[in-house]
């Protein structure tokens, strides 16, 4: 089978880099592997109408990597504006951070657009696609529009807020709709699913029998695929990384501390604020707790050009530096904070040295990092995980100590409770923990969705030949063209 894969970021295996992001760092090491052609965006815009866009190809495992020069006109409309400023504070139930302008919504159609025409030219007769989140919520439907009548699937990394919340983006109504171009729509979790389907139910008159939405558009099916890592590549790697320099220094400096770590982007649906104010909260609360832990906390930048990004980011380097004067010692910094990433093999190692993982969340769609601090610990004396309830991953990582990042005296307390947690109960929580991330990796995720793809269109078309309204011409949508029968494009069928 021919699989193209698409996603706004994509990673070098080549570059030995930091990972910007949990998509991207997930997606690498499977799309290596299955020798499909990844495409997304260089990070570079290209200015003028292209008739051929273009694109960097270079390979990867069997297959190819090929990133795109978006159009100059359209590259922060889409990306800064309507994917960051309306869709993720929407999807992460922010929707009073919403800051879009009637252009950046055009911009994102154009986009949109832009990539579909992209992607023809990697289109063989028996190619699957499958697209990657919020970016591309309408894509599905513009490959359609140019006459693609094979599996198209869609995944979306983050969550799906509520019908209320999501009625707050501008077009939601045909954004949405767009989206029923997709045979398979993959979710997170089973809340997320459930919120979109409610959405759906809400606004239109569409048939949704088991999570099966039939419209005009065709028959998508909704399902979940919780996204999960190679956790025992994870642990390979966290062993080998204690000998790293920067691991083994980190070690050194804390004589004798115990350390507690966060790793997120700069991101306000990460809840650092609250992180922060708690791990104070700890300190100041149970005195006896001062000097002999500390909090590393890396905070990578992320999408620093959008308001409240940059608003995130002063906010938060007062904040430690408040707590840091206020408590800290000659001999003692309460908050280690580093705006730098580090690269997976050195990261692992890190996660190992902590005795405690913070990860709290308000809203997140899955959460790599909390998975990949279970999947770093040392087996013999592992470390706790502090989790919040709003993670994606809460929900297969239930015996770690969940929280309410609202509740900073909770989350003072399930710290503490943490680092005095006995050995015993420390194996018996990681060790059920371990025994589900092997179960869910990511290679299963991968697999899982392809072939619920495959049998989503087969049954889709199956459904649309056996009901006689389906067998009508192409259905001209306010939108497009429905699925149901290839379309001239440019004097050529194109099947
Ligand atoms: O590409 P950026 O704008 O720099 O943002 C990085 C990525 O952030 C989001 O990641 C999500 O995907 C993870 C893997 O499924 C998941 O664990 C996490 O909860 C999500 O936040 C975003 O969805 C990606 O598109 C971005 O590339
Ligand atoms: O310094 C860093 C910080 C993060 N990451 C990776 O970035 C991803 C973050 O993914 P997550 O799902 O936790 O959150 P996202 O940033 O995608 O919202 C994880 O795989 C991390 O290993 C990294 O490689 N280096």
């Amino acid at each position: 089978m021919n699989l193209v894969v698409v996603s706004n970021r994509v990673a070098r295996a080549s570059a030995n880099e930091p990972m910007t992001g949990g998509l991207a760092a997930a997606l690498l090491p499977v799309v290596e592997k299955s020798g499909a052609i990844w495409v997304g965006s260089s990070g570079r815009v290209r200015d003028g109408a292209q008739r051929e866009p273009f694109a960097e190809i270079e390979e990867l495992g069997a297959g190819a990597l090929a990133m795109l020069d978006l159009p100059a006109a359209h590259y922060g409309g889409y990306y800064e504006g309507f994917a960051n400023s309306a869709l993720w504070p929407a999807l992460h139930s922010r929707a009073d951070l919403i800051r879009v302008s009637q252009d950046d919504y055009h911009s994102y159609r154009e986009v949109n657009g832009f990539m579909a025409r992209a992607l023809m030219r990697f289109r063989k007769p028996d190619t699957s696609f499958w697209i990657q989140d919020y970016h591309f919520l309408a894509l599905g439907a513009e490959l359609r529009d140019l006459g693609v009548t094979q599996p198209i699937g869609f995944f979306l990394h983050t969550p799906w807020a509520s019908p209320a919340t999501m009625g707050c983006v501008p077009h939601n109504r045909e954004l949405i709709e767009a989206m029923l171009a997709y045979d398979l729509i993959g979710f997170q979790t089973d809340e997320d699913c459930a919120n979109f389907l409610s959405y759906v139910q809400s606004e239109f008159d569409f048939s949704i029998v088991d999570g099966v939405v039939t419209s005009p558009r065709g028959v998508s099916r909704c399902q979940v695929f919780p996204i999960g890592i190679d956790a025992d590549l994870f642990a390979q790697q966290a062993q080998k990384a204690t000998a790293h320099p920067d691991v083994s220094r980190l070690r050194k400096s804390l004589n004798g501390e115990k350390l507690v770590i966060g790793v997120d982007r700069l991101d306000y649906s990460k809840g650092l604020i609250n992180r922060i104010n708690a791990f104070e909260r700890m300190l100041t609360s149970r005195p006896a707790l001062q000097r002999s832990v500390s909090l590393l906390q890396i905070a990578t930048p992320s999408r620093g050009t959008i308001e409240a990004y940059g608003n995130l980011q002063g906010d938060l380097a007062r904040l430690v530096s408040d707590v840091n004067g206020r408590l800290g010692e000659a001999d003692w910094t309460p908050i280690r904070y580093l705006n730098k990433g580090f690269r997976q093999a050195v990261l692992a190692g890190l996660y190992r040295t902590a005795q405690v993982g913070l990860v709290t969340p308000l809203q997140d769609g899955m959460n790599l990092v909390a998975k990949e601090y279970v999947a770093a610990q040392n087996p013999i004396d592992p470390g706790v995980l502090v989790l919040s309830k709003f993670a994606g991953a809460a929900n297969e990582l239930d015996t770690a100590l969940l929280v309410n990042p609202h509740d900073v005296e909770g989350m003072a307390r399930a710290i503490a409770t943490a680092l005095a947690m006995p050995l015993t109960e420390r194996r018996m929580r990681w060790e059920v923990m371990m025994g589900k991330l092997r179960r869910g990796s990511v290679q299963s995720w991968f697999s899982d969705f392809i072939a619920a793809l495959g049998q989503a269109h087969a049954s889709g078309r199956e459904a649309e030949t056996s009901d006689p309204s389906a067998a009508a011409p192409p259905l001209k949508m306010a939108g497009g063209w429905s699925r149901r029968s290839p379309m001239a494009f440019g004097g050529a069928i194109l099947q």
